[in-house]
C-alpha cells in the first residue's frame, strides 16, 4: 500500500497540504476531493513520489521509494503529458515494449473503447476523449499496482464517462490501489464510498 502520513507540501512559503494522512491500498479505490487549488493533484504528486514533502511521510509497499513501473497516472490534460511525436500505437505500447513484451493490442483497445485505426495518428490528431482513452490502454499495458487519477472524467461525456467508471472500478476489482480525484461527488460516490475531503485552510 501507498501510506502518506501527516504530510505538508509548502510552495512559496504557503502551505498547500497541511497534515494530510491517506492511505492507497490494493483493490481499493480511495476518492479525493476538495475545491480547486485545495491541493488535490499536489497530493497525487506526493503518492506518485513526483512531489517531495516538506514534512511527514510516504511509503510504498513499506519501501522509501515506488518500485520502477508501480504506478501509473492517468492525467487530467493527456495531451500536456503526451509525447506529440508518438503515434497513439507507440503510447499504447511503450510499457510492454520497455519489458521486451508482446500485447493483444486489439484486446487493449478493445477494453477502453479505442478505434484501432487511430493508433496510427498522433496526439493532435485525435480529440481528448480518444487520447484519454489511449492513456487508459497505456494503463492496461504496463499492469501497475497503483493508478493515480486525475479528474479521469472532466473531459469526457456520459456514455464516456461511465465507460471509464466501468473500467476504474474494474481495476480495482483485479487488484489495482485506485487514488481517483475529482471534484464531483457524484464521481467520487460511485467510485469510492471511502474518500478524503481536503478543505482550504488558513495558509500559514
Ligand atoms: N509548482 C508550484 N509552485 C507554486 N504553487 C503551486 C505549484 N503547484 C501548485 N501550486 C499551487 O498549489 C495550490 C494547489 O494546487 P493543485 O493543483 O494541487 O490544486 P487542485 O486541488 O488539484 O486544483 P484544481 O481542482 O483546480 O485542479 C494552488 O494554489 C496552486 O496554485
Amino acid at each position: 500500500m501507498i501510506e502518506a502520513r501527516n504530510v505538508t507540501v509548502t510552495y512559496d512559503d504557503t502551505a498547500v497540504l497541511k497534515q494530510v494522512s491517506v492511505t492507497i491500498t490494493p483493490g481499493t479505490t480511495t476518492g479525493i476531493t476538495g475545491p480547486s487549488g485545495v491541493g488535490k493533484t499536489t497530493l497525487l504528486g506526493v503518492l506518485a513520489g513526483l512531489v517531495q514533502p516538506h514534512t511527514g511521510t510516504v511509503t510504498w509497499d513499506a519501501q522509501a521509494r515506488p518500485m520502477r513501473g508501480s504506478i501509473a497516472l492517468l492525467a487530467q490534460h493527456p495531451r500536456l503529458v503526451c509525447n506529440p511525436r508518438w503515434t497513439l500505437g507507440a503510447i499504447v505500447a511503450e510499457p510492454a515494449a520497455i519489458r521486451r513484451k508482446s500485447i493483444d493490442v486489439e484486446a487493449v483497445c478493445d477494453r477502453v473503447g479505442l478505434d484501432t485505426a487511430l493508433l496510427r495518428r498522433f496526439p493532435a490528431q485525435v480529440s481528448d476523449g480518444q487520447l484519454q482513452r489511449a492513456c487508459l490502454a497505456r494503463i492496461l499495458v504496463q499492469q501497475p499496482l497503483y493508478i493515480l487519477c486525475d479528474e479521469p472524467t472532466s473531459m469526457l461525456d456520459p456514455i464516456a464517462t461511465r465507460d471509464v467508471m466501468r473500467l476504474l472500478t474494474a481495476l480495482a476489482a483485479d487488484g489495482a490501489g485506485l487514488a481517483v480525484v475529482s471534484h464531483d461527488r457524484a464521481v467520487i460516490d460511485a467510485l469510492a464510498p471511502e474518500h478524503l475531503e481536503l478543505r482550504a485552510h488558513i495558509a500559514s
